[in-house]
């Protein structure tokens, strides 16, 4: 029987908010098993990026990489909300190690092809490297993903956090049983987005396309829905959307996922 692993994705929302954050850590650090983090920090990247003088290009809301984007997104992502956030976990006694795909040569990734429009310096993966991420695990450390991969030449790339939680999960799905969390700020999958208590409690391939031609999924949550469809038909036993509690294991109040 395979060993279990959690991945769990924390997103901009829960950075933005100081007691939040700890507050979810807590309940990390508390996870038994192995487990790993992932973080986003979009907004942080924008805002400390509009310090620089170094706006942010959106599309879609969707950020196109160039040069120096991508120089924020390394200082912000794999610097400041990584640190930080390793920082914390060693506070509550995790051991958890600041990784970027780069470190351990752990996420491999190609520049997306240029098709309606340039993404710029943005990473599609192709590889998880999950014997270099299985040792750290196996030496008890806790690995805290940021949202960056590498081509193993020498080049960067800004990969969607959830994107690198989905890799992350059916990448480590050979050798462990894993669980893919998305936490955010509300509870789970919403009916209706003006509704906190209308939370989907589960949603299969039927449903989710049900959802999608009804509306009912839009914005930040559309990229979401596709990659956790996507780690699922690559392995993953299961993936769950919630709040932080959901974390807590004595709570239901979440939207479950399964093919
Ligand atoms: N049906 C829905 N249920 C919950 N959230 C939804 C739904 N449709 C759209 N959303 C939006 O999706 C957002 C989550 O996506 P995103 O902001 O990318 O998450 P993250 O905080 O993980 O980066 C929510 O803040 C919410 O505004
Ligand atoms: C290519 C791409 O979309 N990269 C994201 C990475 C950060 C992220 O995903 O952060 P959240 O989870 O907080 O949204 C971006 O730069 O916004």
């Amino acid at each position: 029987m395979k060993t279990k692993l959690s991945i769990v994705k924390i997103g901009g929302n829960i950075i933005e908010d100081e007691q939040g954050l700890s507050y979810l850590l807590e309940l990390f650090s508390n996870m038994d098993g192995l487990k790993i983090l992932v973080h986003g920090g979009g907004k942080k990247a924008t805002e400390i990026g509009n310090k620089l003088g170094i706006e942010a290009k959106m599309t879609n809301g969707r950020r196109i990489t160039d040069a120096q984007s991508l120089d924020v997104a390394i200082m912000v992502y794999g610097g400041l909300v990584s640190k930080k956030i390793v920082a914390q976990l060693q506070a509550l006694n995790c051991n958890a190690i600041g990784m970027s795909g780069a470190d351990g040569n752990s996420i491999v990734a190609h520049k997306r092809p240029v098709k309606e429009i340039d993404f710029g310096l943005v990473g599609d993966v192709d590889a998880v490297n999950s014997n270099n991420i299985s040792s750290l695990l196996n030496a008890e450390f806790t690995p805290v993903f940021c949202a960056l991969s590498h081509d193993g030449k020498g080049q960067l790339f800004n990969t969607n956090a959830d994107t690198i939680a989905a890799e992350l999960a059916s990448g480590m799905s050979t050798q462990f049983e894993t669980t893919l969390y998305y936490c955010f700020e509300k509870q789970g999958v919403l009916q209706n987005i003006d509704d906190e208590n209308s939370v989907i409690e589960h949603i299969d391939s039927k449903k989710y396309n049900e959802l999608l031609a009804d509306g009912v999924i839009a914005d930040g949550m559309l990229p979401k829905m596709h990659n956790c469809f996507q780690a699922l038909q690559k392995n993953v036993k299961q993936v769950c959307i919630g709040d932080s509690t959901m974390l807590q294991g004595t709570t239901t109040n979440f939207t479950t996922l399964t093919l």
